[in-house]
């Protein structure tokens, strides 16, 4: 028991050990492993162009000036108003499908900008079936972040929480609530935008590298396995308990019983013991020390009872011719035809020999005189050993001790003997009543 508990304890230190590494574990994963990444470009594939304002009249040309590196140039034309010049990169062929941005966090942006621009526009496009129309470029979302000078750098790197819907595409478009902020979940374009309000000259602008960054399990999912993590530790403790209480009450439940089958073993060896002590080892009877047991309440109550001495005729002789063994099987069947004869409360027991005493309580001389010839009668007419010519007969003396006299056994038991006696010499097979004559 005191292992279990011992093991119990420890594997309860080691499982909460276990935990806490766990958690620790899982807590510093995020920080120490490399972001996710999705490269937009380089992209061989990716389908780029570029934009500028000659068609209504504007005063900015775009050109390459080597498309294999997105390497461009708008050039301002100082005698017309500046709108717009800059580069667009389709995600898809398809205008409705576009890329799942929602799962990461930022875009990086790796850009050589040669540009005195005032605010340049980094923007996306995401098509959404609840506002956009396949038909209408332009119903796709604009959101957007306005680059200052002061953030150029050559590597620029900007969390979608930053970017804007544009007032512009917003308005007037009456949409629900939770369209009117920006949505990451299907952009099908990214673009950058010069400015509306260039300064005349060259800008040249080369873009290296575009990539979307992200963690690779979203903080809920983290939340969620510390969560796992606990639960699974909580049954884990719960079950090692569980296992240790069940163990417990089995080893209780065992303790019990083998002390219970040892209980049974001696309350039945103290019984054989008793029995023993109290009963003929041949014929089952009681012996001299069981009878005064029995006796003893007999004569606390002073009711008076009869006794009756028993004695196989010439027992001697039967042993001589039979045997002794043969013998010994007829004081058995004596003993147990006298048994069959008596009432459940009067005491049969072997004083002796071939003698035997029945005590009848609160019976009288008349009472005892019938049982006595009923038992005469059932030993000379029973057949030993099924040999005809064998004739076993008993004589008997009977005694009587009055209520309230006689409180010991003995005097009585003598007279009985006597009685007994008499018997033998009236020539045996009969019973004599103490103080009578032969009936
Ligand atoms: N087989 C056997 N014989 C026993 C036992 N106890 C005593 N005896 C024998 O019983 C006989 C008793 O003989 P006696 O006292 O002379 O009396 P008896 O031969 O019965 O003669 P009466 O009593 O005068 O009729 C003896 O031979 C004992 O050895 C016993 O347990 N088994």
């Amino acid at each position: 028991m005191q292992k279990i508990a011992v093991l119990k304890i420890k594997l309860g230190r080691g499982f909460l050990l276990l935990l806490l590494l766990l958690t620790l574990f899982l807590l510093a994963l995020p920080k120490v492993l490399p972001e996710r990444e999705l490269v937009l470009l380089p992209d061989n594939n990716a389908n780029r162009f570029l934009y500028d304002d000659q068609e209504i009249g504007g005063g900015n040309r775009v050109e390459w000036l080597d498309q294999s590196n997105n390497h461009w140039r708008c050039t301002r034309d100082i005698d017309k108003s500046s709108h717009f010049c800059g580069y667009n990169l389709a995600l898809s062929d398809d205008f409705t499908r576009g890329i799942d941005f929602s799962a990461y966090q930022k875009i990086r942006y790796e850009v050589d900008f040669n540009t005195s621009s005032s605010q340049i526009t980094l923007f996306l496009r995401n098509y959404n079936p609840v506002y956009s129309n396949p038909d209408d470029g332009n119903s796709a979302q604009y959101i957007h972040f306005f680059l200052k000078p002061q953030d150029l750098s050559s590597v620029i790197t900007i969390d979608f929480n930053e970017f804007r819907l544009a007032e512009w595409w917003l308005s007037g478009r009456g949409l629900a609530r939770e369209d009117r902020s920006p949505q990451f979940n299907n952009i099908t374009l990214l673009g950058i935008n010069l400015g509306s309000d260039l300064s005349p000259g060259n800008h040249d602008v080369v873009i290296k590298r575009i990539a979307l960054r992200g963690p690779w399990v979203s903080a809920e999912t983290w939340y969620l396995a510390l969560l796992l993590v606990w639960l699974v530790g909580a049954i884990g403790v719960l079950s090692i308990k569980m296992i240790y209480h069940h163990r417990q009450a089995s080893m209780a439940r065992h303790k019990y019983s083998t002390l219970h089958e040892r209980h049974r073993e001696l309350h039945d060896r103290a019984q054989e013991l008793t029995d023993l002590s109290q009963r003929d080892a041949l014929s089952g009877l009681f012996n001299r020390h069981g009878l005064s047991l029995a006796l003893a309440p007999v004569l606390k109550s002073g009711k008076g009872y009869a006794v009756v001495v028993l004695d196989i005729d010439h027992f001697k002789r039967i042993n001589d011719r039979r045997g002794h063994l043969e013998g010994d099987q007829i004081l058995v069947q004596v003993a147990q035809l006298t048994q069959n004869e008596v009432r459940a409360d009067d005491i049969v027991a072997r004083w002796g020999g071939e003698e035997f005493v029945i005590v009848l309580p609160g019976a009288g001389t008349e009472e005892a005189y019938k049982l006595a010839e009923r038992i005469r009668y059932s030993v000379f007419n029973a057949r030993f050993f099924q040999d005809k010519k064998l004739i076993v007969s008993v004589s008997l003396g009977i005694s009587h001790a009055q209520p309230g006299a006689d409180n010991t056994f003995e005097p009585v038991f003598n007279r009985a003997d006597q009685a007994l006696y008499k018997a033998k010499e009236l020539g045996r097979n009969c019973t004599v009543i103490d103080g009578e004559p032969q009936r």
